[in-house]
């Protein structure tokens, strides 16, 4: 772990790696993050992460985030105001702070040279975060300018059964398939529930196939298998690929981290946020995405921007064509209107309006200002006492 610097032009300092936890409601996010920072903290020397919250419905988060989406918007004033639930509050609470992300990465870079690891917490409800286009504005943009890997939380103790742990590896993989950012599958709650069944499941296609058989409900009263039987059948042969990525963090006395588990790309870890097992392996995994981000996703990142580039350029080409020959139709057919026509330069100057003026506040350089003005970033006063429930 490097130390931290002061020269802001200290040549050995590399990057901050920025850590996205996602994962189901429930599924210990928070308090994973709430250990990690503590690990972090009790390094010697201390190395203390940069976080940032982003759900804006979460009522009590047991870190202090360096930016806090709430202290942005007020969730409960935007479903008020837009007449909204609470999953398109949390959403449009989510838009309106990625509106200005840019600030938010203005200062996340400012303290890149201090560093080590930015840490996001996102919102329970999954789905807003990774199938809204503000969640992949967000990853993208922090993708493209820091080295980002995706920590997927897994309530392990929840996942025992092979139709739950099926969908959820589906959903790890199709949000792995859609950032394609080094992923982490992260086991927790391994206090509860060890994880090695998972690990056995993901490296042994027979093993799951075993318990597929024996699960509740795979055949119907005459013997045959069940639809859902069928279905998970097929899925987990498609799983298979997905987990063909896979490398393992076990302790050494497991068998199951045979030498032939450590491949590439994406990694499993099985944690306690509750008692810390496993945190020194999640850091070990995380150090490695480093890498493999430089090597994959940077390359790849650059490919599509070029790509993004040029077809920008070739459709700016063509409808300026297409746009030059209706003038030219346009003007033949109708020399009167064509010499009346007129460009009002002003109502291209107008003023900004749609800017909002809404203001990101790193709470660790300036003090908690009290006071605001646009409602939308009203932060709800601790004497209120209220406890809204939460979604979802
Ligand atoms: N036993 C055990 N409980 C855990 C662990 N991690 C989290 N929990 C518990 O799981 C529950 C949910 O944890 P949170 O951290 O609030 O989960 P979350 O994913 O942030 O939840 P949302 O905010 O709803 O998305 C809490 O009661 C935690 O105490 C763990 O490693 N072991």
């Amino acid at each position: 772990m490097s130390e931290p610097s002061s020269s802001t032009n200290a040549p050995e300092k590399k990057k901050p790696i920025v850590i996205i936890t996602i994962g189901m409601a429930g599924a210990g996010k928070s308090t994973f993050v709430q250990r990690i920072n503590s690990y972090l903290h009790s390094q010697n020397p201390p190395v203390p992460p940069y976080i940032l919250n982003l759900d804006p419905a979460v009522t009590h988060v047991p870190f202090e985030p360096n930016i806090d989406i709430r202290d942005t918007v007020n969730y409960h004033e935007v479903m008020k105001q837009y007449n909204l639930g609470p999953n398109g509050g949390i959403l449009t609470a989510l838009n309106l702070f990625t509106t200005k992300f840019d600030e938010v990465l203005d200062l996340v870079e400012k303290r890149s040279a201090d560093v080590d690891y930015i840490i996001l917490d996102t919102p329970g409800q999954i789905e807003i975060f990774t199938w809204s286009a503000s969640g992949a504005i967000i990853t993208d943009a922090v993708a493209s300018s820091l080295p980002a890997v995706v920590a997927y939380i897994i309530d392990t103790p929840r996942t025992t059964s092979p139709a739950t742990f099926m969908s959820n590896m589906l959903y790890a993989c199709s949000i792995l398939y859609k950032t394609k950012l080094p992923f982490i599958l992260v086991f927790n709650k391994t206090d509860v529930q060890p994880h090695e069944f998972a690990v056995e499941w993901m490296q042994d296609f027979e093993a799951f196939q075993a318990a597929l058989a024996t699960h509740k409900g795979t055949t119907d009263d005459e013997g045959e298998p069940t639809y859902m039987n069928s279905l998970m059948n097929s899925m987990s042969l498609v799983l298979d690929e997905f987990y063909k990525q896979l490398k393992v963090y076990l302790p050494l006395s497991n068998l199951l981290a045979s030498a032939n588990a450590y491949s590439n790309t994406m990694q499993a870890v099985g944690v306690s946020s509750v008692t810390g097992a496993g945190i020194k392996e999640f850091f070990e995994a995380v150090d490695a995405s480093r890498a493999e981000y430089e090597r994959d996703y940077l390359p790849e990142l650059k490919r599509a921007r070029e790509a993004r580039e040029k077809t920008l350029q070739a459709a700016k080409e063509d409808s300026m064509n297409r746009l030059m020959k209706d003038l030219a139709v346009d003007r033949e057919q109708n020399p009167e209107a064509a010499a009346a026509d007129k460009w009002e330069q002003e109502d291209e100057d107008g003023g900004d309006d749609d800017d909002l003026d809404v203001n990101i506040i790193d709470r660790s350089e300036e003090p908690w200002p009290g006071q605001y003005i646009d409602i939308t970033r009203a932060r709800p006063h601790e004497e209120e006492h209220m406890s809204w429930p939460r979604p979802g």
